[in-house]
C-alpha cells in the first residue's frame, strides 16, 4: 500500500515516520512535484491540483483538517483535480473538540463576569463593582450543531446557561434548543446574547454574520468566530460594535490571514483576537484516526468523516 504525504508546513518527516509505525504494511512519501507513481492514499492539506490529478485509482483523500472549503475551492476550478470516484475524508473531532471547548468556555464566562469591562477600568484605575448579568438571560446561540458545536453546546451547558443551535437538520442534543433550516433562523438569533459560529464554510454559509444577522440578536449581544473568516463581514461588524449593538466579539479567524496590519480589528479595544489556532491538527490524534481510517477502507468499510462534495462539508 502507498501512501503520498503533502503539508505545506507541516513537518513531514514526523508524519511520515508516524504514520509508518501505525501501517507497517504501508509505504509512506512526501509527495513531491513530478511524482507520479502509484498511490493508494493521499493525505493532503491545500494540495497542489497536479498531486491529485488523474489519480483515479486513490481508495482515499484525507484532509490534515476539519473544514474543507480550501479543498473545495480548489476542486470547483479544477474540476480535474479529484476523480468522482475518490472519497474524500476529513479529521472530525481529534482533540480539536477539547480545544473549542477550552476557547468557548474561557471566553463566555470572561463575558459573562465582565472580565472585559474590569479590564478597560484597570486602563482607567477604576475601582468600581458592575452589574452581573443574568445566568438565566445569557443565552449562548451556536451555529453549527456538528463535531465542534455539538462539543461547545456540551461544554457550556454545565454552567447553566440556556443553549441553543442552529443547524441543516433538526438535532436532539440533551439540554440544548435545536433550531433548523433558513425559515428558523431568525427565531434561533431573537434572544441570543452570545453568537458562536461553528459552520463549515459553504456557498450556503459565507458572509452569513451580516449587519441584518447581527441587528437580529440582543442588544448588546457578543460574537466568537471560530469557524472561517469569510462567514463574516468584518465592516458589518465594526459597523454593529461603534453602534453599540454589538458589545464584543472574539475572533480566531478572518477574512484575510494572516489579519493584515491594517486592519482596524488590531486596533478595536472591543475585539480579541487569536491567529486561526482555536484548534489546531494534533498530529497523534490525527494519525491513529486515519490510520484507522485507511484499515477501515481496506477492509472494505466506509470509514466516517465522508465529505459530501455537492453539500460542501
Ligand atoms: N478556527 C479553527 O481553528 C478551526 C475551525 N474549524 C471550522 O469549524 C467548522 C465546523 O467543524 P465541524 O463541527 O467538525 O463540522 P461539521 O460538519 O461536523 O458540522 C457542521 C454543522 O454546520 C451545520 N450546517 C452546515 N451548513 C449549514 C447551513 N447551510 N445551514 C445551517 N446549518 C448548516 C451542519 O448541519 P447538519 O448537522 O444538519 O448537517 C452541522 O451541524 C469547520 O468546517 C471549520 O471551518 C475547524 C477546526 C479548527
Ligand atoms: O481551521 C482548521 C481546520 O482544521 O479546519
Amino acid at each position: 500500500m502507498d501512501i503520498i504525504f503533502y503539508h505545506p508546513s507541516f513537518k513531514a518527516a514526523s508524519w511520515i515516520n508516524g504514520l509508518q509505525q501505525r501501517l507497517p504494511q504501508a509505504t509512506v512519501r512526501q509527495w513531491q512535484p513530478g511524482d507520479n507513481a502509484a498511490a493508494d492514499y493521499a493525505l493532503v492539506r491545500t494540495p497542489p491540483v497536479e498531486m491529485l490529478q488523474g489519480r483515479s485509482d486513490l481508495k482515499g483523500v484525507f484532509a490534515l483538517g476539519a473544514g474543507v472549503d480550501d479543498i473545495l475551492t480548489q476542486l470547483k476550478q479544477h474540476p480535474e483535480m479529484l476523480s468522482e470516484s475518490v472519497p474524500l475524508f476529513r479529521l472530525e473531532d481529534t482533540g480539536m473538540g477539547l480545544q473549542m471547548q477550552e476557547y468557548a468556555v474561557y471566553t463566555v464566562l470572561g463575558w459573562f463576569r465582565r472580565f472585559d469591562d474590569y479590564q478597560q477600568q484597570k486602563q482607567q484605575t477604576l475601582w468600581q463593582s458592575l452589574k452581573n448579568y443574568r445566568r438565566q438571560d445569557f443565552t449562548i446561540g451556536i451555529l453549527g450543531a456538528g463535531v465542534l458545536g455539538s462539543n461547545v453546546a456540551q461544554s457550556l451547558k454545565v454552567w447553566g446557561f440556556p443553549i441553543r443551535c442552529w443547524s441543516r437538520s433538526p438535532k436532539q442534543i440533551d439540554g440544548v434548543t435545536s433550531y433548523y433550516g433558513a425559515d428558523q433562523l431568525s427565531d434561533f438569533l431573537s434572544g441570543t446574547q452570545v453568537l458562536i459560529n461553528l459552520l463549515p464554510n459553504t456557498p450556503q454559509t459565507v458572509g452569513i454574520i451580516n449587519r441584518q444577522l447581527l441587528s437580529q440578536l440582543n442588544s448588546g449581544a457578543f460574537v466568537l468566530n471560530l469557524a472561517r473568516g469569510a462567514h463574516l463581514v468584518e465592516e458589518d461588524l465594526l459597523a454593529a460594535l461603534e453602534a453599540g449593538e454589538i458589545k464584543a466579539a472574539a475572533l480566531d479567524v478572518f477574512v484575510q490571514e494572516p489579519l493584515p496590519e491594517t486592519s482596524p480589528l488590531w486596533s478595536h479595544p472591543r475585539v480579541a483576537i487569536t491567529p486561526h489556532n482555536a484548534a489546531v491538527t494534533l498530529p497523534e490524534e490525527a494519525m491513529d484516526y486515519i490510520a484507522k481510517s485507511i484499515q477501515q477502507r481496506e477492509a472494505g468499510e466506509m470509514p466516517e468523516g465522508r465529505v459530501d462534495i455537492v453539500r460542501g462539508y
